[in-house]
This record gives structure tokens, sequence and C-alpha cells, in this order.
């Protein structure tokens, strides 16, 4: 038993590619049908709203039962498993917390009159996208992979190529009902209990449980008209990047993926109407047979240039969602033939989701992950892309990378202080906000490929540092590597630390750091005992 055990484990582990070709894919296919069932079944048949009003009094029970007459040292968390949260860590809090199930996946209403969608939390964005684009709406920020939630975007937070637009994707959230370690269930916004709203984005689940929100939405067209600008010289292509992503009336989206230290493919796109799609142009990018995007982005490079750009119309769901096929370029590594033509048709229809990934991921495997693999996102002003792509360089060496740029908001006026937990930017604008950007990074380091020498946490601290020093941040579904007073200098504390005080002053939360820094794994072992944390 023992022997045929390791046998399957190796196999995994050897012949990752074949195992999720083979096993994985069928399995995410099946389980994708499923939920998508679920969710038809749920709109068609019953009233959702209603149901929803009993779940909240059953959430709000569990909570009440687990802090009434509670041992000391009790915490709460979501009993979403850890497999299920689109990051590289199973969340070894979850398995000494207590867990409140918040299985609320439903989609309540679409007010056109006031324009927005109100949600349960473990909505995700395929859903929402399935649901909204048909009817002619779209939220303003609606990050690219099909199974981020609701609740972990705006709880944490969510950016898109539309973010240098409209910002992050708590900017667009106008209401929130959450339960509060009491039980109490507070409904909040700009208008009523603004305190408690103004915390929740970045909070990471450490001031109450989301159990809805209603989130603005917008017209959306059937089309993107995108056009792609090849550049073969840094400072031309972050010249265009950085004008097209400040121009007074912007393109709706702008992103900008880097494939070398000098080489990157600028790509600006707008919505637009059906008649105003050149029907040879046309790109269904998401169509089964299709290349990996970041495969047909990187041949800009050799069509397009920034005097000539290639342009092409693309189905706007399909746009929506075109990092999902190969997740951004992770895919390329687990399955290295997975773009070759045979196989894109034969099965291009099967992406493995994150989830299955991550469960059927063995010791060695994270192992691999967590020493020779970066998923990082770093948050800079766009004024020191240049720089920070340079400290990227020395550090990571992975490419391609992702830049995208977004709107840092100065939360404060007159009367109230800045109360986002992301740093106020020093250099606002009149509109209240700088320009920053997203760079991410995810792949193999190049030292790694080259079997030399590198140490992931020393890189890692030393572009955090870069990064604290930059007035920016991290995004927090990667590892970080900061101490306690480390993520207090890169996080603004001030509000957080009232509110905290305010709604959970027994501490049954625990505190954002413990929840998603390393540094904290210490406070876990020594909740858990003996139990073995991840
Ligand atoms: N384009 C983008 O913006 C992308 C963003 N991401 C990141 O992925 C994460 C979202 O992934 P997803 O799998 O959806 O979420 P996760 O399960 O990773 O949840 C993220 C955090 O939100 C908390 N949370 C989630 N739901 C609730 C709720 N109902 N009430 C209270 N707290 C809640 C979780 O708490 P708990 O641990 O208790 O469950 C956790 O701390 C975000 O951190 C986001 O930044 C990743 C890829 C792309
Ligand atoms: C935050 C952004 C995008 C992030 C994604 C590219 C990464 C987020 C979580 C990452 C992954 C989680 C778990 C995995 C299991 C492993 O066995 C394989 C790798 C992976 C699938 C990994 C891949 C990258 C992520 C999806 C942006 C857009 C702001």
């Amino acid at each position: 038993m023992g022997f045929l055990y390791d046998m399957a484990v190796n196999f995994m582990t050897e012949q990752r590619g074949i195992f999720v070709t083979v096993f994985l894919m069928p399995v995410s296919v099946v389980w994708d049908i499923m939920f998508a069932l679920r969710s038809w079944l749920i709109m068609a048949l019953y009233s959702a709203p209603e149901l929803h009003k009993q779940r909240v009094q059953e959430a709000s029970a569990q909570v009440r039962d687990a802090t009434t007459n509670a041992p000391p040292g009790t915490k709460l968390c979501t009993a979403r498993g850890g497999w299920l949260s689109i990051s590289l860590s199973l969340r070894p809090y979850k398995k000494v917390a207590t867990n409140i199930s918040i299985n609320m996946y439903d989609i309540l209403e679409l007010n056109e009159t006031e324009s927005y969608v109100h949600v349960e939390p473990m909505v995700n964005m395929g859903q929402l996208s399935h649901y909204l684009i048909p009817r002619g709406y779209t939220i303003p920020v609606l990050p690219e992979m099909d199974d981020l939630t609701v609740g972990g975007l705006f709880m944490g937070t969510g950016i898109e190529a539309s973010s240098h637009k409209f910002g992050l994707f708590d900017e667009f959230v106008i209401e929130a009902e959450v339960i509060l370690a009491s039980g109490e269930v507070v409904t909040c916004s700009k208008t009523q209990n603004r305190d408690l709203f103004d915390a929740l984005p970045w909070s990471y689940g450490t001031l109450g449980f989301l159990v809805s929100c209603k989130i603005k939405v917008i017209p959306c067209k059937p089309y993107i008209r995108i056009e792609y600008r090849g550049c073969h010289n840094k400072k031309q292509g972050l010249e265009l990047f950085t004008k097209a992503s400040c121009m007074d009336i912007p393109p709706d989206f702008v992103e900008c993926i880097a494939y070398s230290s000098e080489t990157m493919v600028v790509m600006t796109s707008d919505m637009v109407d059906e008649d105003a799609v050149e029907k040879d142009k046309i790109n269904k990018i998401g169509r089964w047979y299709k290349p990996w995007y970041f495969k047909h982005v990187e041949k800009m490079l050799e069509i397009s240039s920034p005097e000539k750009p290639h342009v092409e119309y693309i189905p706007v769901r399909q746009f929506f969602h075109r990092w999902t096929s190969a997740i951004f370029w992770e895919l390329e590594q687990i399955i290295p033939f997975g773009n070759h033509p045979l196989y894109r048709a034969l099965l291009g229809w099967f992406t493995p989701s994150v989830a299955l990934l991550k469960l059927t991921q063995t010791e060695a495997i994270r192992k691999t992950y967590e020493e020779q693999h970066i998923v990082q996102d770093m948050l800079v002003p766009i004024s020191k892309t240049s720089e920070a792509l340079d400290v990227f360089d020395t550090h990571y060496q992975i490419y391609p990378l992702w830049i995208c740029p977004y709107r840092q908001y100065d939360y404060s006026d007159a009367t109230t202080e800045h109360r986002h937990f992301l740093r106020k930017p020093n250099k606002p604008n009149k509109e209240g906000y700088e320009m920053y950007v997203d760079l991410g990074a995810y792949g193999v380091p190049r030292p790694c490929l080259e079997k030399k020498p590198f140490d992931v946490i020393k890189s890692s601290r030393a572009v955090e540092k870069y990064v604290t020093e930059a007035n920016g941040s991290q995004m927090l579904y990667a590892t970080s590597y900061l101490s306690r007073d480390e993520f207090r200098e890169m996080f603004n504390h001030a509000h957080y630390d009232k509110m905290k005080q305010k709604v959970d002053p027994n501490d049954f939360f625990p505190q954002v750091y413990e929840k998603v820094c390393k540094g904290a794994m210490n406070f876990w072992q020594a909740k858990a005992g003996d139990k073995k944390l991840d």
C-alpha cells in the first residue's frame, strides 16, 4: 500500500504535466459544470434574497456560539478551505482557528435603476461576468481570473487593466453587510457606519465576516478594440505606457507585459459596439484552440511597433478572462507542451483550476514553489516604474512581467484622516490620486533555471525593502517576509487599529499580519501545540 502511495506521489511530482492533463483537467471541467448548474438552478428556482436572510442568521448564530464563553485565545476565520484560495498559501491558521461557514454563492439582485449588483461573498468573477455581460453590464474593476471571489477581493484587494480609471476593486463597493465577532449583523457604506466601511478593504477578514455587498455596475459593450505596441526599448515603452495610463481621457484598459529588461508590449483598449467592429480583425482569443494569450501578445514584438500598432477586436468576456487559460503564464511551467497546436486543438478546452492544482500539490512541489518560484505583486508610484523594474531584474530576473496601472487615492480631507490600509500617496493630483503601477512577477527566477544558487528570502526581503521606501505596498495574497514592525511601516494601521479595538475588543479575529505574513507562523504554531502546520 505504502509502495503504491509513494509511486503515486512520485508520478504527481515528476510527471506533473501528464498528471494535470489526464486527471486534473477532466475533474476541473466536471467541477465547473456542477458549479454553473448549481448557480443556474438557484437563480431559476429559488428566491435567493429570502434564502440569504436565513443564511446570514445561521452564520451569525455560528459566530455567537463560537465567541460566547469562548476559551482564551479563540480566533475566527472563514471555513473556506485554504486550497480554494487564489494564493500559494494553504492558510495554516485554518487548522487552529474556529472555522465559520459562509456558504453564500449567490447573486441576489441586479438593480438597474440604482446601477448596482447585490452579491454574496463567494460569488466569483467568472460567475459575475457570465451573469452581467449578457445583461449589458460589468463591474468597473473585474479581476481577470474566473475563480477570484467577491469576499477575497473586497476584504483583500483586486486590480485590473481598468484600475487606472477606477482604482482598486474596493473603490466601487457601495455597501457591505458584515457579521461582527459579537454576532451582530451590520450594514455599512459611505453614509452608514462609515468607520467600519472604510476599514474593510485589505482587512483580510480580521474585522468581521462579509455576508453580502453591493457593487456598482457600468454599461458594457460587446467587443474590446485593442491596440498592441511592441517596444524594443525600455524607455520608449514606459513613456508610451505612462502616457496612456495618465491621459485626461484614457483608454478603458491599459496594461503592459515586459518580455525582457528592454522589450515590452503596451496594450491599450476600449469597449466598442458591434457596428464599430472591423470583422476581419476579430480575434476570439478564448476559443479552445487559440494559443495561450501571453504567447499571442509576445508575437506583437515582431508585428507591431510604437508607430504601427496591431489592432484586433476581442469579444468582451474573452478579454476579461484573457489570463485565465494559461494562469497568466504559470501553466507553461506545469505543462511545457500545453501551447503546442496539437495540444490546443485536442485539449485546449481544459484549464486546471488553481484550487485543484493546490489540492494535488505534493510536498516536493510545495517546497519548490516556496524556494524556487516567485509569485509577487508590488505596487509602486508610476514615476518609479523604471527603477522598480531594475530592482525586480536584479533580485528576481523573471520574465514575462505584468505591469498594470492603478489610481492610489489620498482619502484625507479637512475633517477625515486618511483611513485606507495603503499609505497616502506622496503626490496626489487635484483629483486626489497618484497613478501607481502593479508589477507582477510570476515564475521561476533565472538563477533557478540555470541551477545557480537563489536565496528566496534574501531576494524577497530586498524587494520588500525597496517597495516600502518607495511608498509602495505588497499584495498580500503573496508570501510576505516582512517582520511585524516592517509590516506596520509598509501599511497604514492608524484607522485599522482603531476599528479593530472598536469592533473586536476581545481579539477574536487575528491581526492582518498574523493571517498573511510568513513571520506569523510562530504565532499559529504556539496555538497549534503539537499539530503540524504547513
Ligand atoms: N487581479 C487581482 O486582483 C488578483 C488578486 N488576487 C488576490 O487573491 C485574493 C482573492 O482570492 P480569493 O480566493 O477570492 O480569496 P481568499 O480566499 O484568498 O481570501 C482572501 C482574504 O479575504 C478573506 N475573506 C474572504 N471572504 C471573506 C468573507 N466572506 N468574510 C471575511 N473575510 C473574507 C479571507 O479570510 P479567511 O482566510 O478567513 O478565509 C482572506 O483573508 C485576494 O487577496 C487578491 O488580492 C489574486 C490573483 C489576481
Ligand atoms: C495577483 C495577481 C495574479 C496572481 C496569480 C498569477 C497567482 C495568484 C496565486 C498563484 C498560484 C497559486 C497556486 C498555485 C498552485 C501551484 O501548484 C502552481 C502555481 C499556482 C497555480 C500559482 C500560480 C500563480 C497564481 C495564480 C495579479 C493579476 C494582480
